[in-house]
C-alpha cells in the first residue's frame, strides 16, 4: 500500500506526511511554565465511528473537525475502495456519501494500517455485502487480535477467512451475516470488538442483541459507541450495566455531526502543565465530552494540580511538585503511558493498574514503557497488568518509540524538564496527532 491517498480532497499519502520528519527530534526544557490554550484536532475514536456510520446511512452527511491522521486515512481509503463516495472539503470538514446499510463495491482489498477501529469496526460492515473483501494491516496489526471479532461474525454466519493464522489478519470477509437474534463477544482484550459489531447491527435484518462475556476492557469507548449511533438514529437499549445491547433495525439517518477534540491528545498538554507548574486550556472538552479520558484530568487533581471542568473546557494549572498516586486505568488506558512519564518526577510512587490488554495494542506498552523509563535511569517495576514507577533523578536518552504514537508524545513530556531527550520515530505522531510537536512547541508561546 503507497498510502498515497484515494480520498478525492485529501492531498497527502500516509508516507509523505510520515516522511517530513527526520528521523528523531530533540525537545527542549520550557523556560519558563507555560501559559496557553491547546486548540485539539477531533477525536480518532469519534470521528471513525462518524466515518463508518456515515457510509452506513441513507443520503449524504456530514462530518464536522474530523481529525484528519492515519487513522482516519485509513478508513476514508478503504471507504473510497468500497464505493462509498468519501470527500475532504476546504474546511476540512468530511462528506460521506452513505450506501443504506450496503456495501456498494462485490469485492475490494481493504488495508487498515495499524488501525485498531478500523480492523475491528469494518469487518462487520464487510459482512452485510457479498464480497471477497479481503482485510489486511501492518506487520503490527496482523500481531493484534481478531480472534473474538471472527468468532463472532461466523456465528451470525458470515463467511470469514483467516489468510495466514486463525485468529489474525489478513481476513476475507465474504456477507451471509443474519441479524435478529443474539450474540455474546469477549471484550477482555479489546473492546472494539462489541463496537464494530453493534455499529452495523442496525443494518442486520432483524437488528441483534450483543452480550459481551468476561470483563470488559476501556468500557468508555462502548458508551462512545452507542452514543454516536443514536446520533445518526439508531436505537439502542442498554441491559443494567451493560449486560447486554439491543440493537433494533433500521437504516442510519444521514446527518451533520460535529466531532469533539481528542481528550487522549489532551492528556500530554494537561501533563506538559502539571510537570512544569504551567497553565493549560483545553476548549470543548468537559464534562459533557463522550470520552472517558477526560478522566485523566480528574488523576492530575489527584497529583495535586488545580483543574476545572466545565461543561465543555478544562483548565488546569500545575502544582510546584506532582504527588504520586495508584490509579486503576483500565478504562483510560490510552492516557496510562503520559501518567507514567510525568511520575519520575513526583515526590512519591505511581502505580498503574488493571492495564494488561495494553499489552496487544500499537505495541507491548508495558514492556514499553518499563524499558524507557529505564532508560532514563528511572526505577521501574512491571507485573503482567502494572507498573510501578519510583520517582528519582532523570538522565538524558534516546527514546525508542517502538511505532506507537503514545510512546513518542507521552515521553517527550521529560524533554520538558530534562535537557538531552530525543524522540526517535517522532513520525509515528501521525497515527492521531500529525500537529503534535508544532502544538507541544505551542507551549513556549503562549500557545
Ligand atoms: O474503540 C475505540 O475507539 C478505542 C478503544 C480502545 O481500544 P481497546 O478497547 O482495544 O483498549 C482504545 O485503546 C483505542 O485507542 C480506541
Ligand atoms: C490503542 C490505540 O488505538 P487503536 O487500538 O485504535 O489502534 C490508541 O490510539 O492508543
Amino acid at each position: 500500500m503507497s498510502g498515497v491517498s484515494g480520498v478525492p480532497g485529501v492531498d497527502f499519502g500516509i508516507e509523505e506526511v510520515r516522511g517530513s520528519f527526520p528521523e528523531e527530534m530533540e525537545v527542549a526544557p520550557l523556560e519558563r511554565p507555560p501559559d496557553a490554550t491547546v486548540r485539539l484536532p477531533g477525536s480518532k475514536s469519534i470521528t471513525n465511528r462518524a466515518l463508518l456510520v456515515a457510509a452506513l446511512a441513507g443520503g449524504t452527511s456530514r462530518i464536522e473537525n474530523p481529525l484528519l491522521a492515519d487513522d482516519p486515512f485509513w478508513l476514508m481509503n478503504a471507504l473510497v475502495g468500497l464505493g462509498f463516495g468519501v470527500r475532504v472539503g476546504e474546511e476540512g470538514a468530511v462528506e460521506v456519501a452513505g450506501g443504506g446499510g450496503g456495501i456498494p463495491a462485490p469485492s475490494a482489498d481493504v488495508f487498515v494500517g495499524n488501525a485498531g477501529t478500523v480492523a475491528r469496526f469494518l469487518p462487520p460492515a464487510l459482512a452485510l455485502g457479498s464480497g471477497p473483501y479481503r482485510v489486511d494491516g501492518t506487520p503490527r496489526m496482523r500481531e493484534r487480535p481478531v480472534a473474538e471479532l471472527v468468532e463472532a461474525l461466523r456465528a451470525l454466519g458470515a463467511r470469514v477467512e483467516c489468510e495466514e493464522r486463525e485468529g489474525h489478519l489478513p481476513l476475507v470477509v465474504r456477507g451471509g451475516a443474519r441479524g435478529g437474534g443474539e450474540i455474546s463477544v469477549s471484550g477482555e482484550r479489546s473492546s472494539q470488538f462489541l463496537s464494530g459489531l453493534l455499529i452495523s447491527a442496525p443494518c442486520l435484518p432483524g437488528g441483534l442483541t450483543v452480550r459481551p462475556r468476561g470483563a470488559l476492557v476501556s468500557r468508555p469507548y462502548v458508551d462512545i459507541t452507542v452514543r454516536v449511533m443514536r446520533s445518526f438514529g439508531a436505537s439502542v437499549e442498554e441491559e443494567p450495566s451493560g449486560a447486554a445491547f439491543r440493537v433494533a433495525p433500521g437504516a442510519y439517518r444521514a446527518t451533520a455531526y460535529r466531532v469533539e477534540p481528542d481528550a487522549s491528545a489532551a492528556s500530554y498538554f494537561l501533563a506538559a502543565a502539571a510537570l512544569t507548574a504551567g497553565r493549560v486550556v483545553i476548549p470543548g472538552l468537559g464534562r459533557s465530552s463522550l470520552q472517558g479520558d477526560v478522566a485523566f484530568a480528574g488523576i492530575l487533581r489527584r497529583m495535586g494540580c488545580r483543574v476545572s471542568l466545565s461543561e465543555d473546557r478544562i483548565e488546569l494549572a500545575g502544582p510546584p511538585r506532582l504527588r504520586g498516586v495508584e490509579a486503576d486505568m483500565n478504562a483510560i488506558s490510552d492516557t496510562m503511558m503520559t501518567l507514567a512519564a510525568i511520575a519520575p518526577f513526583a515526590s512519591s510512587p505511581t502505580l498503574i493498574k488493571n492495564v494488561a490488554h495494553t499489552r496487544l495494542q500499537e505495541t507491548d506498552r508495558l514492556a514499553a514503557v518499563a524499558a524507557e523509563l529505564s532508560r532514563l535511569g528511572v526505577r521501574v517495576h512491571e507485573t503482567p497488568d502494572s507498573l510501578r514507577i519510583i520517582p528519582g533523578k532523570v538522565r538524558p536518552a534516546a527514546i525508542r518509540t517502538y511505532g506507537d504514537h503514545r510512546m513518542a508524545m507521552a515521553f517527550s513530556l521529560v524533554g520538558l524538564r530534562v535537557r538531552g531527550v530525543r524522540i526517535l520515530d517522532p513520525g509515528c505522531v501521525t497515527k492521531t496527532l500529525p500537529g503534535y510537536f508544532r502544538l507541544l512547541e505551542g507551549l513556549r508561546r503562549g500557545g
